[in-house]
């Protein structure tokens, strides 16, 4: 069956993301908020600002007329950065859409809480809602080198729809009804490729590389208790494998921004070096919250949150770390 989906946000990940729908044949309306980049995906073919070198099949409407996106749209994925993710939930709930899904990570800029939260507060009535998380660089995906995600959905019909509309050879979507964790682990992750990124930068080793992997894992795992996730999905696609992607590879903008902060850069410069969205930067305040609010002892997370506010250093970060009282694994 040929899905017609509405995309919004025509950034790296959101064009990846419809070009994978658009291949599949389905009818993809991919909404900019700039009308000069709409034109220019119209013009090329390809949407150069974020995803060069991926060319857009003819399935693909690019557009910045928002109504005409949403109307007449079975489902809408939001692929906005999460500072813009209430603002474009808002804009949509006039719409009264039916079914809702993101690719989105983060976490809700206003409350720290999670975005299922943001359109269950906005949208009336309450759409069907799925959130799609997984180890997927959109350069990759763009290019149609092999993928895997999870999904998670408020129903079982909307999960499958998703699977069905996304499945292909080259592409393998996962169903999982844990919605909570595989919000999280897209969000923490963020925030501890950061950190790795510093430990990197500072060329602190292969050895410090891993210890922050692993006990990330554990700040993962703790909170995911608090909040009722899934052991299992946090050591699944959404959680373990994004934050082992994130953390080790060079294509993350978040690990990059680690990069440059270790090397010395100031947060202003080190963001300007990566160019693009970095979620970790902002998640990191928005989790110290969180975790605070459930008393979850979260430290390196907390000091990536202490070092992109300035209130320390690098150096100071790894002191603070490795001076901490010694304790118990599990
Ligand atoms: N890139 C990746 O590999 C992956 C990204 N993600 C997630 O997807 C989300 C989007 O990231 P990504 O596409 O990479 O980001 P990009 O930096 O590539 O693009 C950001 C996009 O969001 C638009 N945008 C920024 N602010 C607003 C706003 N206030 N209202 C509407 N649109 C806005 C930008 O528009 P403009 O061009 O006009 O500035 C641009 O189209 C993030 O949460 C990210 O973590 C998830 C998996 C993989
Ligand atoms: O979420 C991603 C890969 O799964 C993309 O990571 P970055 O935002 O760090 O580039």
């Amino acid at each position: 069956m040929v899905d017609r989906i509405a995309v919004l946000g025509a950034g790296a990940w959101g064009s990846a993301l419809a070009k994978v729908l658009g291949d599949n044949q389905h009818e993809v309306r991919l909404w900019a908020r700039d009308a000069d980049h709409v034109q220019a995906m119209v013009i090329d073919r390809e949407n150069r600002r974020h995803l060069p070198g991926c060319p857009l099949p003819d399935t693909i409407e690019p557009t910045a007329d928002f109504a005409a996106a949403i109307t007449g749209s079975d489902w809408i994925l939001v692929a906005t950065p999460s500072v813009a993710f209430r603002a474009t939930i808002r804009r949509l709930a006039p719409f009264r859409p039916q079914r809702v899904a993101w690719a989105t990570k983060g976490l809700d800029a206003d409350s720290g809480g999670f975005l299922h939260g943001i359109v269950e507060q906005e949208i009336t009535p309450e759409p069907q809602i799925a959130v799609l998380s997984g180890p997927t660089f959109a350069a990759e995906v763009g290019q149609g080198l092999p993928a895997a995600m999870t999904v998670a959905a408020s129903s079982d019909d909307f999960a499958a729809q998703m699977v069905d509309a996304f499945h292909c050879e080259r592409f393998r979507l996962y169903t999982n009804p844990d919605m909570v964790g595989v919000e999280l682990g897209g969000a923490v992750k963020n925030v501890l490729a950061v950190a790795t990124g510093v430990s990197d930068g500072m060329g602190l080793g292969a050895n410090a590389r891993a210890a922050l992997v692993t006990r990330g894992m554990a700040e993962i795992t703790r909170l995911g208790a608090a909040l009722g996730a899934d052991p299992r999905t946090l050591i699944g696609l959404a959680g373990l494998g994004d934050l082992l992607l994130t953390c080790t590879d060079d294509q993350s903008r978040n690990r990059r921004f680690g990069l440059a902060l270790g090397r010395g850069a100031a947060i202003d410069e080190a963001l300007e070096v990566v160019g693009s969205t970095v979620e970790g930067a902002r998640t990191a305040a928005e989790l110290y919250s969180l975790a605070a609010r459930y008393a979850i002892e979260m430290p390196i997370c907390s000091c990536v949150y202490r070092l992109v506010s300035g209130a320390i250093d690098p150096a100071r970060a790894v002191t603070e770390l490795m001076e901490r009282t010694p304790k118990a694994e599990v």
